[in-house]
Order: C-alpha cells, then structure tokens, then sequence
C-alpha cells in the first residue's frame, strides 16, 4: 500500500502552491524553519529545498525517513560536499533548466552596459556632466566564448546569436547545438579564450572546474576581453583575476558569485578597477519558485516509480 509522503519545505509556500503540489502526489506538506522543523525531522520522507548553513552529519541522522531531496538551486556542491549525503541513497534532484531566461538577460545587459559605455555614462550624470564619449561599441560581430553549455549556457548563446555575435563554446562532449559557430571539447579551452572578445562561464563547481580560470586562463585571453562568471565563485582564482584586472592583462569582467558569500566588506575585490560586481542576482525572476516547483510537482507523480525523473543529480559526477 502506498504511504500518504510527508514534505518539508523549509520556505513557505502559497496556499495554491501548496494545492498544486498536493494534486501531483499524495503528501502533506509542513513549511517550517530548520528549527522550528525539528520535531518533525523523524517522520520527513522529502525535503523541499535545504538550509546551506545545516550541518548535514547532524541533520542526516534525524532523518531516517528522507529519501528524496529537491533544491530550489541548479548548484549542488555544498550538499555534496558532505561525504555521507554523497554516499547516501537519498535521491538528489535539482533546479537545473529555470534559470536561463533571467540569467542570459542578466549576462547580455552586463555585456551591453560595457560595451555601450553605460556605467560611465551614469557615473557622469551623477557628476551633472555631460561627456559625449567616443567609445561605446557593438556587440554585433564580436564573439563570445560560452563556457559550459548547459541550460544557462545554452540560452545564453541563444541571446548573444540574435544580436549578432559568433558564439564559440567549450563542452566536454561535441553535439549538434543550433546557436553556436564553434564548439571546442575542454582540452582545447584554451584556444576558444583566446578568440574570444568575451568569456562566459556557466559551469558547475566540481574537482574539475576548481580554479579553472588562473593567470594561465587569464594569459590566453585578448587584452581587450571581458570577463562573466555567474557559475560558483571557486571557479576562478580571485587573486588571479585582481591580477589580470590591476595589470591590464584583460580588460575587465563581472562577477555575481564569489569564493566567500555574502562578499565580506573588506574584500579587495570591491575596489577593482574595471570589476563589476552583483551580488549573486543574476537568477533571481519572479518566476524563480514556480518554475522550480514545476519540476518537483512533475517528480511527484512519478516518484512512486522513480522511473523517469528530471534533473536527477548524478552524486558522484557532482551536477
Ligand atoms: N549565479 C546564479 O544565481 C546561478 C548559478 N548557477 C551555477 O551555474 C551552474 C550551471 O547551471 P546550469 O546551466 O543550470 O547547469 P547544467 O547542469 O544544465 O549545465 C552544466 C553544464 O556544464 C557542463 N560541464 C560540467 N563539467 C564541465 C567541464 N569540466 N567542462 C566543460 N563543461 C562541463 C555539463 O556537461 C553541463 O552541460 C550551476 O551548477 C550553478 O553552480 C546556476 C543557477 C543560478
Ligand atoms: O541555482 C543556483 O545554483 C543558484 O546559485 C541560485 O540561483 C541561488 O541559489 P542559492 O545559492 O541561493 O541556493
């Protein structure tokens, strides 16, 4: 006999997102903060969404019922960071896929504010002066190295072919994708920065992708390259890129992750010149929780079967 799932959300949900997830499956759904939750953690079979600050060696214990954990995020290192999660049998599924749309604005109007010398344009407005500046330039012909092409990188491409840019990209393995020029597998990362006017990594932080973009990754790129991460913040070493930033060695660049989140207030990184930063915003939609809950209301029904399921996390690849 199937069992009635009992749901944790540790963010509150609307009534209608609530009786939308109730259709899909049959649960009871408890929103409640980690500590108010407690008392119930013996009887959860599924936790919707997880506090990245709770200790997964004391947490996983009171929970000898979970079997299923859904996040809210695409990034899944902090929970599999824990070794005993990791080797777990609990199912990992992840937002991946909602986040393009917001994300791929995000990226073209940081591209668009450069190139067409917006930021200094309102910097002199603040200053009530009226410089007609002879830099702003195009994005059209230029090209774009997408680096990662998953769902955020996919439709980043998308975005940067209807303005007219040649889009390169670096995928460990070669397909067939309808808006990029050039594909290169990742041993060739190298050559597809140094084509690139503009570098853009949308990868997963795995042992793989740790500081991939170092002084050598900075060196094989143009002089005149902008710099976009909006992927985890230990994809780069940040000391290098102040490097290639102080030195000239790029242009400039945007970040909307870093190593330490929230940014600590003494962080060199704020006074960089040529470094535009915001404060991992780049996915934030007002579309962000129904999209994800689209994904865990279509698992639902399913998971009686387990056959079938979006965006399981492979735990051991690590996205
Ligand atoms: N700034 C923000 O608010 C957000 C940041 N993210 C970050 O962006 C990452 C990507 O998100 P999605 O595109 O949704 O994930 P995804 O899983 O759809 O795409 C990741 C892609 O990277 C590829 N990949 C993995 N390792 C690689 C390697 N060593 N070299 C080249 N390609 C590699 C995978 O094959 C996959 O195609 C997330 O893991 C997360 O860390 C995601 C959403 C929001
Ligand atoms: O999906 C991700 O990965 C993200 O970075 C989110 O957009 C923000 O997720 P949290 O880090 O706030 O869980």
């Amino acid at each position: 006999m199937q069992m009635t799932l009992q749901i944790l959300s540790f963010i509150q949900l609307s009534d209608s997102q609530k009786d939308l997830i109730r259709k899909s499956g049959d649960c009871h759904i408890n929103c409640l903060r980690p500590k108010e939750a407690a008392v119930h953690y013996g009887q959860i079979d599924v936790l919707l969404g997880y506090d990245a600050q709770m200790d997964m060696d004391a947490f996983l214990p009171q929970m000898p019922n979970l079997k299923w954990i859904h996040t809210y995020s695409a990034g899944v290192e902090r929970l599999l960071a824990n070794e005993n999660f990791r080797r777990s049998d609990i199912l990992l599924t992840n937002s991946r896929g909602i986040h393009g749309i917001p994300m791929a604005e995000h990226i073209l109007g940081t591209m668009l504010s450069f190139s067409r010398c917006l930021i200094e344009a309102w910097e002199n407005q603040k200053a009530h002066q009226w410089k007609r500046l002879t830099a702003p330039d195009e994005l059209y012909g230029k090209t774009a190295a997408v680096v990662g092409l998953g769902s955020i990188g996919r439709e980043v491409s998308k975005h940067l072919k209807n303005v007219g840019m040649r889009v390169v990209a670096v995928k460990r393995k070669k397909t067939t994708e309808p808006f990029v020029d050039e594909l290169f597998d990742t041993e060739h990362l190298g050559e597809a920065l140094s084509k690139a006017d503009y570098v853009i990594v949308a990868l997963p932080l795995t042992p793989q992708t740790h500081q991939l973009f170092d002084s050598r990754a900075f060196n094989m790129m143009k002089e005149t390259a902008f710099f976009i991460n909006v992927s985890r913040g230990d994809v780069v070493n940040e000391d290098d890129l102040v490097d290639a930033l102080s030195s000239k060695r790029i242009r400039g660049a945007s970040l909307d992750v870093f190593a330490e989140e929230p940014l600590p207030e003494d962080s060199p990184l704020w006074d960089v010149e040529n470094l535009y930063i915001t404060p991992h915003h780049s996915s934030i939609s007002p579309m962000y929780l129904d999209r994800s809950l689209k994904i865990f209301r279509n698992n639902l029904q399913i998971f009686p079967q387990r056959i079938g399921m979006l965006n399981v996390v492979d735990k051991m690849r690590g996205y």
